[in-house]
């Protein structure tokens, strides 16, 4: 069953002098439920707008999001959205814990989320450093924290901006098995932007390709690797080869001018 529906997506903005620039044109795909699609395209496409209309933290110009139904016209209750720059979504003046608490204190009380924080902070591999401050945690931790607080609203949907892009290589490979343990523990939905080909190939089971500008949906490509997926072994299976391969060519083509 579809939950999240991009239906005839295109997005406009403003320019000072002259006619509006258009991003995007009619882009429409839908995420199953509990599938995890991966959003692909060369840079400044239009990844992240995309995201954020999904998230209802934009709104398109015309077509509509639709999650589990319902038009999106705001921030959606089952829905999180994970930001790029963990620097700038965490609360330097909170401690690690009360970050987590954060997400659901306003609806269950401050003791109740700090109880909640503790048991999303275990799950991230950050047990033991609720009282350290962001600034105290390399990158890669506090980006386990940023994905600790979007799990404790308990979503259903998680949105994810390139979440993996501002940590090195190693640390990434570490988060990407994380949020795949996560995402098969809970059950998630999940909508992951990357310009990361390999990222896309070894998280997703569905990648939509998006074009240079004005952007449209170029394809959706099923990935079609066995799960569970090994950070090693998977990506030397000839099928991850073939798919790269394949890819990047399109991704580069589309990019040359
Ligand atoms: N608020 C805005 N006003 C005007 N133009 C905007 C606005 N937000 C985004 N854009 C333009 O829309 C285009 C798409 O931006 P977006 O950040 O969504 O791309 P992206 O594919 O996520 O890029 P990257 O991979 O580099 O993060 C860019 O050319 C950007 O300049």
């Amino acid at each position: 069953m579809d939950f999240l529906e991009l239906e005839g997506i295109t997005k406009e903005f403003p320019s000072r002098s002259g006619p509006p620039a258009r991003v995007m044109e009619r882009v429409s795909f839908s995420v199953r439920e509990g599938e995890f699609m991966a959003v692909l395209g060369p840079s400044g496409c239009g990844k992240s707008t995309l995201l954020q209309m999904a998230a209802g933290l934009l709104p398109p110009s015309s077509g509509e999001a639709r999650i589990g139904g319902r038009r999106v016209d705001g921030p959606p209750p089952e829905a999180v959205y994970v930001f790029q720059q963990y620097t700038r979504s965490l609360l330097p003046w909170r401690n690690v814990r009360d970050n987590v608490a954060f997400a659901v204190e306003h609806r269950i009380g401050r003791r109740r989320a700090r109880a909640a924080a503790e048991v999303q902070l275990a799950q991230v591999g950050l047990a033991g450093f609720g009282d350290h401050f962001p600034w105290q945690l390399s990158g890669g931790m506090q980006q386990r924290v940023a994905i600790a607080r979007a799990l404790a609203a308990e979503p259903a949907l998680l949105l994810m901006d390139e979440p993996f892009s501002a940590v090195d290589a190693l640390t990434r490979l570490d988060l990407q098995a994380l949020i795949l343990d996560i995402w098969t523990q809970r059950k998630l939905t999940v909508m992951l932007v990357t310009h990361d080909v390999e990222e896309a190939i070894y998280l997703a089971d569905r990648i939509a390709m998006l074009t240079r500008r004005p952007t449209t949906l170029a394809e959706i490509v099923e990935v079609g690797l066995p799960r569970p997926r090994d950070p090693i072994a998977t990506r030397e299976l000839p099928r991850f080869l073939e798919l790269r391969h394949d890819l990047l060519g399109k991704l580069l083509t589309r990019h040359a001018v």
